[in-house]
């Protein structure tokens, strides 16, 4: 059994830097026509000169043969100035802003304090149409982890949307049902990313057998009636939701300690995750516009022509992947996947 489909592109990824981007960049250029780039380094991606910076040392590291895309992002602070917006839209490879509210997630400490604070740079957006990038937690440390998306929701996503109603907006990662219902009726302007971990894991997976920091990330798991929610958005065949996987690498060492990292590493069998997840649903024949038409719609690029095939064939997953000078443990470690990527 096989299934062949346009090649995916991945619209939610962290490809880090230097020996960390070479060891994973392979993964995703295997599997993505395209990919929208996280901007999350130390120091964040702020300016175009960065950004333009950073794409060239994507492209250096490719593969020989690869033609894989890095769509580029800048990281919104409270000082992004309309003028660094107006370039980047005109730079042709800047796709989307991300805003961390500051405090939220890996590097994100010079993020957005108060939304206010970036009304220049997100009114020069709305005007331009490039879009927005949303992490969509609070970081009110009084309300808790496993709330602060749904409550983002209603103090920030909702008031920003009525404030720009042209802004452009992707709600990344989502991980509640409140997220999917709300992207689900919103207006076309509003669409959201879903990773196969939240479509394949419920916040069980956090503690079986004793603690697991490989299936820590933030916005953390949820109750199976989330994942039930997100499975059901992404099988909908609504073009607002579309495959992003926040493949999100960590050294080894730095998920298995006292205070872990959050993050998980998908990029080594992305589109394999996300079939299983599809199959649950059976909803195999929905896979293609989820991963490879919804997102390029959206983003207003062209859809890829070439295209991949899944088989239906077991293969291990090695217990770690080299990482720079150290390694990283992918999601599914030690484990068999059911459907393969064919070469
Ligand atoms: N998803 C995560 O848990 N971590 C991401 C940051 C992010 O996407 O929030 C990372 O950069 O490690
Ligand atoms: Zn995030
Ligand atoms: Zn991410």
């Amino acid at each position: 059994m096989h299934l062949t489909l346009t090649r995916p592109d991945d619209w939610h990824l962290h490809l880090r830097d230097d020996a960390a981007m070479a060891a994973v960049l392979p993964d995703t250029c295997r599997q993505m026509g395209r990919a929208i780039v996280m901007p999350n380094l130390r120091p964040p991606v702020t300016t175009v000169e960065a950004a333009a910076a950073y794409r060239a040392r994507i492209l250096a590291a490719r593969p020989a043969g690869s033609r894989f895309e890095p769509l580029m992002t800048l990281y919104l602070t409270d000082n992004t100035s309309a003028e660094e917006i107006r370039r980047a839209r005109a730079s042709g490879f800047i796709h989307g802003v991300k805003l961390y509210p500051a405090g939220a997630t890996t590097n994100s400490d010079a993020g957005v304090t108060a939304i206010d604070k970036a009304m220049p740079a997100l009114e020069a957006m709305a005007e331009s149409g490039l879009p927005l990038l949303v992490h969509g937690e609070v970081t009110d440390p009084d309300v808790d982890v496993f709330d602060r998306e749904a409550v983002f929701i209603e103090r920030v996503f909702e008031p920003l949307v009525r404030r720009l109603p042209q802004l452009r907006v992707v709600f990344e990662h989502i991980t509640t049902r409140e997220a999917a219902e709300y992207v689900a009726q919103a207006s076309a302007n509003v669409a959201a990313t879903i990773t196969a971990h939240h479509l394949l894991m419920n916040r069980n997976a956090l503690f079986t057998g004793g603690i697991r920091p490989h299936h820590y990330c933030l916005p953390v798991l949820k109750r199976e009636q989330h994942r039930q929610a997100l499975l059901k958005a992404a099988t909908s065949g609504s073009p607002r939701f579309f495959l992003g996987t926040d493949s999100a690498p960590h050294a080894q060492g730095a998920k298995e300690a006292a205070c872990g990292c959050a993050g998980m590493y998908t990029a080594h069998a992305a589109l394999e995750l996300y079939a299983e997840a599809f199959e649950e649903a059976d909803a195999l024949d929905r896979l293609e516009a989820f991963a490879s038409f919804h997102g390029p719609d959206f983003y207003g690029l062209p859809r890829n022509s070439e295209t991949v095939t899944l088989v239906r064939e077991s293969w291990p997953v090695p217990a770690s992947l080299p990482y720079g000078d150290t390694v990283l443990v992918p999601l599914r470690a030690g484990e068999t996947l059911r459907w393969k990527l064919a070469d």
